[in-house]
């Protein structure tokens, strides 16, 4: 079978569209942000959100990212309101990240590159029976994209950092629970919406995009332990994950909603 796909030269972003042709649709992600094109809507409420601190059960190295992934076999961590109808069920979050602390991030903000994103993926638990019945619908998944600048350190970040030492190759797992991902959140929950993907393949285009204005920071410190995270498998030739953000797609025929003035 052909090599799947990942973030190098010969797998990345720039020849997805080989193996998924959605990489090439036209309401993908991420995508640039330009602040001065955003449309205010006064029908959008604010975000809110209720998570139980014993969602998360385990923090996975998939070899594209690491993943913290939680019990969604019930309602007891969703997200509502905002620009959503109905309630969304939280599934997993995960970052991405750069080479370098001066780009990581896959929305931009006037061009502003970020050192990271946070993505706190929920599916719309009142539509569909499951997350992956809900990945192949318009409304099927809510996602909230933290951007991440590199600066001052984040403590409740430090509990996801102490234990990747223990998932550094891909396909390892470790137990992890009593976190409250909402920590992770900036104090103001102001944010632009669109519609648009998935960002790793399938790219499926199921995804209403809620993207928070005010970034979180994290220390450079804490971004270089990202990259220490291994692509490859126990056994394999080691090979960093230095890097697992896409570029902004074509924003097509889109706007993009901002709640606050
Ligand atoms: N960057 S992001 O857009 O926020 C993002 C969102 C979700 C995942 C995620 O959970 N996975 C694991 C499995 C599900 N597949 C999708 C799938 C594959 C087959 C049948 C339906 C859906 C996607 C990757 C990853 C990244
Ligand atoms: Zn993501």
């Amino acid at each position: 079978a052909r090599q799947s796909w990942g973030y190098q030269d010969h797998n990345g972003p720039e020849v997805w569209h080989e193996l998924f042709p959605l990489a090439n649709g036209d309401r993908q992600s991420p995508i640039a942000i330009k602040s001065s094109e955003v449309k205010y809507d006064p029908f959008l409420r604010p975000l809110s959100f209720s998570y139980d601190l014993t969602s998360p059960k385990v923090i996975l190295n998939c070899g594209y990212a690491f993943s913290i992934e939680c019990d969604d076999t019930e309602d007891r961590s969703v997200l509502r309101a905002g620009p959503l109808k109905g309630s969304y069920r939280l599934r997993q979050l995960h970052f991405h990240w750069g080479p370098t602390d001066d780009y990581g991030s896959e929305h931009t903000v006037d061009g502003l590159e970020f050192a990271a994103e946070l993505h706190v993926v929920h599916w719309n638990s009142e539509k569909y029976p499951c997350f992956v019945d809900a990945a192949q619908q318009p409304d099927g998944l809510a996602i909230v994209g933290v951007l991440v600048k590199a600066g001052e350190h984040n403590s409740p970040l430090q509990k996801v950092i102490n234990v990747l030492d223990v998932i550094k190759t891909k396909g390892s797992q470790v137990a992890f629970t009593n976190f409250d991902p909402s920590s992770l959140f900036p104090e103001s929950l102001d944010y632009w919406t669109y519609h648009g993907s998935l960002t790793v393949p399938p790219l499926l285009e199921s995804v209403i995009w809620i993207v928070l204005r005010q970034p979180i920071t994290a220390s450079s410190e804490q971004l270089a332990t990202f990259r220490s995270l291994l692509c490859s498998a126990k056994g394999e030739p080691a090979c960093c994950l230095l890097s697992n953000c896409r570029p902004p797609q074509p924003l097509r025929n889109r706007h993009v909603r901002a709640f606050f003035h």
